[in-house]
């Protein structure tokens, strides 16, 4: 049986070792399921289009199911000693760690983003869980000073309850672990639906945490397809025994959900769309801001949610940066993920490839000169791409782009930069070079976004708050707040003392 499934593999899936990390089973209560009626669903290899193998299209029914296992499991869950719930955490950690080369490699088969990039995500996603692992013991409360005689005011904080995850396809490890290691830890169950491009991810890391000892129930991953989305979604944004939802994606999908937890008031934390400037001003170190910007743009062949998407570039350094800039896009290698020294990979999909196009030919139609680039090579590979010239008025100016497009814009003061920069309903990450420390200061507090990084390219990581402002979304995750986002507090009012 399994020969003959793994014909259909794709390569980089047939060279991982342990094949007990390829689930092709929804994971729920415990068991690996597969749907009531049989159905299953392709899940294809990005860079090639091979099938990798098929996963189970999971209905509402199943998807209530499983909440109902995971309301099921909360009770013992959550009233666990947090140093336990910890310690089960550091077993998954220890797991994953173990089994690192083979996480990359299903990640690049399914989401196409370069070896290099899937081994520092698996390590980044990680970080999550051993970070939280360690949390769990510290979700201290308050004791307030009282106000009468005889009281005592007391707060403690509590698990929210069964916890909705739904996370995207371009970051198919880290955003599960950034959600699931502190709910977990702060005592919730989850059930996660992951994007249906990458599925694989996701049961690989249920796979790692049955094994690692969390109890049944406690951690599900549901899969299903496309189609049945929009269903799946409303039943975990609705259904009254989820108490939270977490979700990355568009802003377009966060509104629905968001909208649709207001029928049972969950709490709900959204990460969503950006449209993050990247301001080289003219005292910058120019070097420092190309290197910055290739980390930035380039990270996941931009379709990460805090990629630069708009260069603002003083008119002191504009041709300086634009040509350093362009020799440094020129030496990027474009292929498929998983062969050596590859720094580009495909799109996710003929959807993204198609509004990638778009946008480089409304740009052009608008009148931006593309100084590198601009072309679909093959299926949905995108060479890196340069355009100058370009106006507030284009596409790539007003929406996220996506994809290894990047545009140019010549400004001549900070006050005109800043108010670019703030032109925009979301609000995720902002970035900028300089090194005036008055200017620092003012234009970092000035820009309306919720995380900025100064001469720095690359932000993320598992000690800082994560997350954005504006249509952006709500909430933090990571760091010592992202307990918070699957808690309660509750007050106590101690009588009699
Ligand atoms: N903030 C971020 O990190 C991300 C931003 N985006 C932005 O969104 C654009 C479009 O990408 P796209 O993949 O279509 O983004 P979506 O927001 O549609 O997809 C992201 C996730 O949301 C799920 N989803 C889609 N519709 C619903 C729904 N009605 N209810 C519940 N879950 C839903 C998807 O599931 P399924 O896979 O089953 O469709 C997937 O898991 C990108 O170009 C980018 O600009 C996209 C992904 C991540
Ligand atoms: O939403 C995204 O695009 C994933 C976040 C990437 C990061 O954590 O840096």
């Amino acid at each position: 049986m399994m020969s003959q499934i793994r014909r259909s593999y794709s390569k980089s899936i047939q060279s991982i070792k342990n094949s007990k990390l390829f689930r092709q089973e929804s994971y729920v209560n415990g068991k690996w399921i597969s749907a009531a009626n049989g159905r299953t669903v392709p899940v294809y290899d990005p860079a090639t289009r091979e099938e990798i193998g098929t996963i189970p299209e999971l209905t509402k029914s199943e998807v209530s199911a499983a909440i109902d296992s995971a309301k099921e499991a909360f009770p013992e869950w959550s009233k666990m000693i947090p140093k336990e719930r910890g310690a089960l955490l550091r077993n998954w950690f220890n797991l994953i760690n173990d089994n690192k080369e083979d996480l990359a490699q299903i990640m690049t088969a399914e989401c196409g983003k370069p070896l290099v990039e899937s081994r520092g995500e698996i390590v980044y996603g990680n970080s999550f869980i051993e970070w939280f692992a360690e949390e769990a013991k510290r979700q201290y409360g308050d004791v307030i000073p009282t106000t009468a005689k005889g009281k005592r005011y007391l707060v403690i904080k509590q698990p929210v309850g069964v916890s909705a995850l739904i996370t995207p396809w371009n970051f198919p490890n880290a955003m599960i672990t950034r959600k699931a290691a502190p709910a977990l830890a702060a005592g919730c169950t989850v059930v996660i639906k992951p994007a249906t491009e990458t599925p694989f991810s996701a049961l690989a890391l249920a796979e790692l945490a049955e094994q690692a000892g969390i109890p049944k129930g406690v951690l599900n991953v549901v899969t299903s397809s496309h189609d049945l989305t929009a269903e799946i979604g409303k039943e975990l944004a609705t259904n009254p025994n989820v108490r939270k939802l977490s979700f990355t994606g568009s802003t377009r999908v966060g509104k629905i959900l968001m909208s649709q937890c207001s029928s049972t008031i969950k709490k709900v934390s959204l990460e969503l769309g950006g449209n993050a400037p990247f301001i080289v001003f003219d005292d910058a170190d120019v070097d420092a801001a190309v290197k910055g910007a290739i980390a930035s743009k380039y990270r996941n062949a931009g379709q990460t949610c805090v990629c630069a998407n708009r260069f603002l570039v003083q008119a002191g350094v504009y041709e300086e940066f634009s040509e350093k800039f362009k020799k440094a896009i020129s030496e990027l290698k474009v292929g498929n993920g998983n062969q050596e020294g590859v720094q580009i990979g495909p799109l996710i999909n003929d959807n993204a490839s198609k509004k990638v196009g778009s946008m480089i030919q409304d740009a052009k139609d608008k009148g931006a000169k593309v100084l590198y680039g601009g072309n679909n090579l093959k299926l949905n590979f995108w060479q890196p791409t340069l355009l100058g010239d370009v106006s507030l008025d284009m596409l790539v100016s007003k929406e996220e782009i996506f994809g290894p497009v990047a545009p140019l814009y010549k400004f001549e003061t900070e006050e005109e930069a800043i108010k670019i920069a703030n032109n925009t309903d979301v609000g995720l990450a902002g970035y900028f070079y300089s090194r005036d420390i008055g200017r620092v200061f003012r234009v970092a507090e000035a820009l309306e976004y919720g995380m900025i990084g100064v001469n720095e390219g690359l932000i993320s990581n598992e000690v800082a708050p994560f997350g954005g402002v504006k249509e952006s979304g709500l909430g933090r995750e990571g760091s010592r707040y992202g307990i918070d986002e699957y808690s309660v507090m509750k007050y106590i009012c101690l009588g009699g003392v």
